[in-house]
C-alpha cells in the first residue's frame, strides 16, 4: 500500500506554513526525514499517522484519504513508533506487545493464541522475549525502544513510520533496528523513519526528504539528496565526508569553540549561589572506610 503527501503542509505552533509537500512513499521504500531540532519532523510524521490534521492538503492512504478510513482499519495498515512514550501505567512487555493487535481485534474479544504467538516472535526478533513477563517500568531505554519496535511488528503493518527507532540503543542494536526496517521494506511494507544520524540515512534509505527552518523542503532518491553543501545548510554545521566502501560518511567538523566564557565576566559572582549555601556537599572525592 502506498502513502502519498498530496500538497501536504503541516501545522505547527507559531510558525506560518512551509513548504507544500507532493511526494509518495511506494511499497518497499525506504524514506528517511532529516532536519534540525524542532523542524517539525514529529509533526509530519503524526500528520502522515492521522494524529494531527495537516494545516493544508491531504494524506492519501492507497487511493482514498487517510481521513476517510475508519481509524481501526487505517491501524492494519499504518504503525507508529513513537519517540518516547512516557505511558508508565502498568502493563508487562508481553501485554504492551500485544498491543500490536489490537487494530484486528473483534469488540469485546480476547487476543487469540496466534495473537500471542505473533507477539512472542516479534519480541523474539527485537531479542526480548526473556523480558516478556517484566514490567515495562522497569525496562532501560534501550530495552523500552526495543519493545516499541516490537509492538509494531507485532501490529504488521503495510506502512512503518518510525520517529528516531534507533533512539537509545547501542550500536549492534542500532544495525539490528534498521536490519529489520529494511527485511520489512523487502517484503514490500514501505518505511518512513525520522533521522538524526546522517550516515544511518545514508546507508539505509533509498529516499530522504529535508526539512529547513525556513520551511524549505526538498525530497527525492537518496544520492540526490546527499549534498554537503546542502546538509551543512540543513544543520548550520560544517561536515566531513568521506566515501567508505562506496557509502557516504559524514562527520561533523569541530567547531572553533566561543571565546566568550560563561557566566561572563561581568556577572556579579552572587548571582550563582555557591553549593555551600543551599546546604550541598559537591564534594565527589572517594574515601576509603
Ligand atoms: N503542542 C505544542 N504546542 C506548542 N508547540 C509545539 C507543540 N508540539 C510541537 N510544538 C513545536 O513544534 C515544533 C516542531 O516540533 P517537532 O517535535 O515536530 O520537531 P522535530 O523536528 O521532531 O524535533 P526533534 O528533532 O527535536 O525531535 C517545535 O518547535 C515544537 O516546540
Amino acid at each position: 500500500m502506498r502513502l502519498h503527501c498530496d500538497a501536504l503542509q503541516i501545522d505547527i505552533p507559531d510558525r506560518s506554513l512551509g513548504q507544500a509537500l507532493s511526494l509518495t512513499v511506494e511499497p518497499g521504500s525506504r524514506w528517511g526525514i532529516l532536519g534540525p531540532n524542532g523542524v517539525g519532523k514529529t509533526t509530519l510524521l503524526h500528520t502522515l499517522a492521522g494524529l494531527r490534521q495537516p494545516a493544508d492538503g491531504q494524506v492519501v492512504l492507497g487511493d482514498r484519504p487517510l481521513a476517510s478510513w475508519r481509524r481501526r482499519q487505517a491501524a492494519q495498515h499504518v504503525g507508529l513508533v513513537f519517540q518516547e512514550r512516557h505511558d508508565d501505567f502498568p502493563a508487562t512487555v508481553l501485554e504492551t506487545a500485544l498491543i500490536g493487535r489490537h487494530p484486528y481485534l473483534r469488540a469485546w474479544h480476547n487476543e487469540s493464541a496466534e495473537d500471542i504467538e505473533r507477539a512472542h516472535l516479534a519480541l523474539k526478533r527485537l531479542g526480548i522475549d526473556h523480558l516478556a513477563q517484566r514490567s515495562l517500568a522497569t525496562l532501560s531505554g534501550g530495552e523500552r525502544q526495543r519493545v516499541s519496535i516490537a509492538t509494531v511488528l507485532t501490529q504488521s503493518p503495510d506502512i512503518w513510520l518510525a520517529d528516531e527507532p534507533t533512539n537509545h540503543l547501542d550500536l549492534h542494536h542500532q544495525v539490528e533496528v534498521m536490519a529489520l526496517l529494511d527485511e520489512q521494506a523487502r517484503h514490500g511494507s514501505a518505511v518512513v523513519m525520522c533521522l538524526h544520524d546522517l550516515n544511518l540515512a545514508a546507508r539505509w534509505c533509498d529516499h530522504l526528504l529535508l526539512l529547513y527552518p525556513d520551511g524549505e523542503a526538498c525530497w527525492g532518491p537518496r544520492d540526490e539528496m546527499l549534498v554537503t553543501s546542502a546538509l551543512e545548510r540543513l544543520y548550520d554545521q560544517p561536515l566531513i565526508t568521506a566515501d567508505i566502501d562506496g557509502v557516504p560518511v559524514f562527520l561533523p567538523r569541530a567547531a572553533a569553540f566561543s571565546s566568550t566564557p560563561f557566566p561572563p565576566a561581568s556577572f556579579p559572582s552572587t548571582s550563582f549561589p555557591s553549593a555551600a549555601a543551599q546546604g550541598e556537599s559537591h564534594d565527589t572525592t572517594r574515601r576509603g572506610s
